[in-house]
């Protein structure tokens, strides 16, 4: 286990750039990076052009997993490319239990790796990939006693129908099982650190969410320091200890998802933590529509944050909306109104089945709010009434 640390990185891609990337000679490396870009390409939310992280600084505590999540193209794979040694970074320092790694090459980190395309030997079976750390040392008696002790316990962790595939390729397995051995292969090297790129992406929804709890539980019984990237919110809420919301080449804020949830640095951060996909994150409201004391400011909140009353208990505190659309759904338990209020839509959610129909008109109130800076996009402050 380790304490891994990024100290001042720095690393620029494209016109900008101050210098090239220096790339560890490592052909599987740079067949990925390939890939990747090709698929970043054709994804990136990020403009085109310059691509830059200046000065970053995270560390991902002891045993802690650390999913860092971010709209594609902000720069996850590069940070974790840093961390694992595939990239030198231009200037920062990435230190291992304080110890500055910069001269180790990554085979020699005791890490993990497990990337969208798993990256197996394609000439191995499944159990000579699991093993394989084992396949590459001199064979001795010793070893192989060590190598069978490590798989019987690497296939009891990862369930019991592991079996069934050992002698088969990759090129014979699906998805789920390509990606169990992928893991089972990290986790019979003993590593100091897990660190996962995007490992699901390329299974369907019901296969995804089973095996992020079943990686769930592989994290919990090792407590080995990992860190995990992915775009995919759900995922990121699931196995997080802890978030760093990352935007171009910037990491945002770090925290539990809670705490991240309930008082955000900023409005990217605010606008893309999500916990319910039914509705936007929060609704960015027009400070001067509230008050003119906040003219110049952005007010956010929550769907869940806003309430309604009859149009008779209209106060001073409440502004007055019309419906604009009305979900229910009963699975949630809730039932999700569109509403406007002068100029601006937003939407709430309200237990379920709640009388409400189209063209209604009402009051709504807000029982939490945070208020940003329109310029900056930072936070000033918060308010609730909760
Ligand atoms: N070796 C490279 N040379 C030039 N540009 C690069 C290189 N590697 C990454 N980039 C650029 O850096 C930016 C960040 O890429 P990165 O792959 O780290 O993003 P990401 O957040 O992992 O994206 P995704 O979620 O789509 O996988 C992108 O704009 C990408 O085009």
């Amino acid at each position: 286990m380790a304490t891994i640390e990024l100290q001042n990185i720095c690393q620029h891609f494209g016109h900008n750039a101050k210098a090239h990337v220096e790339e560890v000679v490592n052909p599987f490396a740079m067949v990925a990076r390939l890939v990747k870009n090709m698929q970043t390409e054709m994804t990136s939310n990020v403009p085109k052009g310059a691509f830059a992280i200046d000065n970053l600084n995270l560390t991902i505590p002891d045993g802690k997993t650390m999913v860092i999540l971010g709209p594609s193209g902000c720069g996850k794979t590069t940070l974790l490319r840093i961390i694992a040694g595939l990239m030198r970074p231009e200037s920062g320092n990435v230190l291992y239990d304080g110890v500055d790694v910069k001269d180790i090459p990554p085979g020699e980190r005791q890490i993990g790796m497990v990337f969208q395309n798993y990256a197996l030997y394609p000439h191995f079976t499944a159990k000579n990939n699991i093993l394989s750390y084992f396949r590459f040392q001199k064979h001795t008696p010793e070893l192989d006693l060590v190598a069978q002790e490590k798989y019987q316990k690497t296939s009891e962790l990862l369930g019991v129908d592991i079996d069934y595939l050992l002698d088969k390729k990759p090129a014979h397995l699906s998805g789920g099982e390509k990606q169990r051995v992928a893991i089972g292969r990290c986790i019979t090297r003993e590593p100091k650190l897990f660190l996962l790129d995007e490992p699901f992406s390329n299974l369907d929804q019901p296969l995804r969410e089973k095996y992020r709890l079943h990686l769930k539980k592989l994290l919990r019984h090792f407590h080995i320091t990992t860190v995990y990237v992915t775009h995919d919110q759900q995922e990121a809420m699931i196995l997080a200890d802890l978030l760093a919301i990352m935007n171009i080449g910037r990491i945002e804020q770090v925290g539990t998802p809670e705490e991240i949830y309930a008082q955000p640095h900023s409005m990217f951060v605010a606008g893309f933590l999500n916990f319910d996909s039914e509705t936007p994150a929060i609704n960015f409201l027009d400070g001067a529509f509230i008050a003119q004391e906040l003219n110049g400011m952005v007010i956010g909140v929550r769907s869940e944050d806003i309430e309604v009353c009859d149009q008779g208990q209209i106060s001073e505190t409440s502004l007055r909306a019309r419906v604009i659309d009305v979900r229910h759904n009963p699975i949630k338990n809730v039932t999700i109104l569109c509403v406007k209020a002068g100029n601006d839509e937003m939407y709430a959610s309200l237990p379920f089945n709640t009388r409400i129909t189209p063209r209604d008109e009402l009051g709504i109130r807000f029982k939490a709010y945070h208020v940003f800076d329109k310029t900056t996009g930072l936070r000033i402050q918060s308010s609730s009434t909760r």
